[in-house]
C-alpha cells in the first residue's frame, strides 16, 4: 500500500469479509486446490486468514470452499478466526454467491477477498471497510499500471492479434482485492447475475464489474504490491522470497523496507538432487501386482522387492533427499524401519517431502523418466502426476520410455527410474 490512507478505525457498521478459495489451481500446477498450496509451511488460505484475522474492520468471515473439501475446512475449524465455511462453486461468481448466501444477520458492509491474494496485508482490509463506511457503495483497492497496455484484435488467418489501440495509461489501474461493497446492493447485483447466460456471466471477472453495470459509482484507494494474485509457480516464488524478507507479516512495507530488502536479500539459490532406482521384474512363478508410480496396472506382472517395488515412487523420494542433503531412502526408510515395510510408494513419497520440509526447503518440483516395456504408461500419465503430486505436495511429472530392445529393460527383465528434484530453503 502507498501509505497515502492512514490505518482506519474500526467501521461502525457491520462488516463481512468473504474469502473465496474454491479455486483449483489450475495454472499454478500443484494437482491440488491453491488453497491448500504450501508456502512457508503455512497454506495459502492460513496466510490470508492470518493477516484478516489482523485488520480490525471483520466482524465475521466466511471461507468458501472447494466442493468435497475435508482439508482445508480443517485448516478453518483450527484458525483462530474459525471462519464460517461453505462450498463453492464452478466459477468464481458462483462462490461469491455461495459466501453471500452463507452471511449472518445484519451485515451492513462485505468485503470480497481472493484466497489467491494471500499476503494482502491487514491495513488494505481495514481502508476498503473504512471507505464503505464513510458513505461509498462500493470500493476497490488499486495500483498504477507500469506496463503501456494495447487493445488487440485477432485478424482472420493469422496467428498473433494486432493492435487496435493504446489506452493512456494515466487512467489505467491493476485491480485487486479485498473489493467492499455495501452488502444488499452486491447481493441483489449477484441475484441478477444468477440468471444470465453464460457468455455474458463470463464477461465479469470481479465484483465491481457487476457494480459498474448497474450503473453503480465504484471508489478506489491504494492497492498493495504484496496483494499480488498467485496464479503461477512464479508468483509463488515472488511470494516467496517476499516472506524471507520478513515483510509481510501483519504490517505494510514502506518505501526504506523495500530499499533494505533490495541491499539485504541474499539470493535464493534452489538445490537440485538425483534419485535412480532398479527393480526386477518378478518371476512369472510368483505372480505379484504391479505398482508403479502410485497406480495400479491391473494383468501386468508386477516387480520385485520387500515393498510393492514402485522404482518411480522411490527414484522421486531419492532425488529429494538428495536436493536436502538428507541421505537416501536407506537412510530414512532402511530395514531399521520395520514400520516402513511393505509401504506404497505414495506413503514414501508423501513422508520423504515431510521430511525435506522438516529439513528447513520447499519442494519446487520433482521430475522421473522410466524406461521399460511395461507397463504401458502414456494413457495414464495424468493420473500418476496428480496421485503423486498429491503425496509431495508439490508438482510430480512422471514419463516414460523404452530401451530400444537393449539391456534389461528392452529384454522386460526390469525397469529403471530416474528422478530429479529441486528443493528450496525457506529457512529465516
Ligand atoms: N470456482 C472458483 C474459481 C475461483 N475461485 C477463487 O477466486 C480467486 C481467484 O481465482 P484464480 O486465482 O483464477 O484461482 P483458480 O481458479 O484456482 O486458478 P486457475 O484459474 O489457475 O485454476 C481464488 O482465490 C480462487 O480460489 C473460487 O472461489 N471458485
Ligand atoms: C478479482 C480479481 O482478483 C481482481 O483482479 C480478478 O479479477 C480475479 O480474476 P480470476 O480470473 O478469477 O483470477
Amino acid at each position: 500500500m502507498s501509505g497515502e490512507n492512514p490505518k482506519s478505525a474500526k467501521p461502525t457498521k457491520r462488516t463481512a469479509v468473504i474469502v473465496v478459495a474454491a479455486g483449483s489451481g489450475t495454472r499454478l500446477g500443484y494437482g491440488m486446490p491453491k488453497a491448500l498450496v504450501p508456502l512457508n509451511n503455512r497454506t495459502l488460505l492460513e496466510h490470508a486468514l492470518d493477516r484478516i484475522a489482523l485488520a480490525t474492520c471483520p466482524d465475521e468471515v466466511v471461507v468458501v470452499l472447494p466442493a468435497g473439501d475435508s482439508e482445508l475446512s480443517a485448516l478453518c475449524a483450527s484458525h483462530e478466526l474459525n471462519p464460517r465455511t461453505i462450498a463453492g462453486g464452478g466459477t468464481r461468481n458462483d462462490s461469491v454467491r455461495a459466501g453471500l448466501s452463507a452471511l449472518g444477520p445484519g451485515v451492513e458492509q462485505v468485503l470480497i477477498h481472493d484466497s489467491a491474494r494471500c499476503l494482502t496485508p491487514p491495513e488494505v482490509f481495514d481502508s476498503v471497510a473504512g471507505a464503505l463506511a464513510g458513505g461509498a457503495t462500493a470500493v476497490i483497492p488499486v495500483l498504477p499500471v507500469v506496463d503501456t497496455i494495447k487493445t488487440v484484435a485477432l485478424t482472420p488467418g493469422a496467428e498473433q492479434p494486432h493492435v487496435t489501440g493504446t489506452p493512456a495509461r494515466e487512467f489505467l489501474r491493476a485491480v485487486q482485492t479485498p473489493q467492499g461493497f455495501h452488502a444488499a446492493t452486491l447481493i441483489a447485483a449477484h441475484a441478477q447475475a444468477d440468471g444470465w447466460d453464460k457468455a455474458r456471466a463470463e464477461e465479469i471477472t470481479d465484483d465491481a464489474m457487476l457494480m459498474e453495470r448497474l450503473g453503480e459509482r465504484v471508489d478506489t484507494v491504494p492497492g498493495s504490491p504484496e496483494a499480488l494474485k498467485i496464479t503461477t509457480p512464479m508468483d509463488l516464488l515472488l511470494a516467496q522470497s517476499l516472506l524471507g524478507a520478513g515483510t509481510t507479516e501483519g504490517r505494510t512495507m514502506n518505501q526504506s523496507d523495500e530499499q533494505s530488502m533490495q541491499a539485504a536479500a541474499p539470493m535464493l539459490i534452489p538445490r537440485t538432487g538425483i534419485g535412480i532406482d532398479v527393480h526386477a521384474i518378478a518371476d512369472a512363478s510368483e505372480p505379484r501386482d504391479m505398482w508403479l508410480a502410485g497406480l495400479h496396472f491391473p494383468g501386468v506382472q508386477g516387480l520385485s522387492g520387500h515393498s510393492d517395488g514402485d522404482a518411480v515412487a522411490h527414484a522421486a523420494c531419492d532425488a529429494l533427499f538428495s536436493a536436502a542433503g538428507i541421505g537416501d531412502l536407506g537412510t530414512h526408510f532402511g530395514t531399521d524401519r520395520p514400520e516402513y515395510e511393505g509401504a506404497s510408494g505414495t506413503t514414501l513419497l508423501a513422508e520423504a517431502a515431510r521430511l525435506v520440509r522438516e529439513a528447513g526447503f520447499e519442494v519446487g518440483n520433482v521430475a522421473v523418466q522410466f524406461v521399460g516395456r511395461r507397463p504401458k504408461f502414456a494413457a495414464r500419465r495424468l493420473e500418476a502426476d496428480a496421485v503423486l503430486s498429491e503425496a509431495a505436495g508439490a508438482p510430480v511429472t512422471v514419463t516414460a520410455t523404452t530401451s530400444d530392445g537393449l539391456g534389461y529393460e528392452g529384454a522386460g527383465d526390469g525397469l529403471t527410474a530416474y528422478a530429479t528434484a529441486l528443493v528450496y530453503s525457506v529457512k529465516r
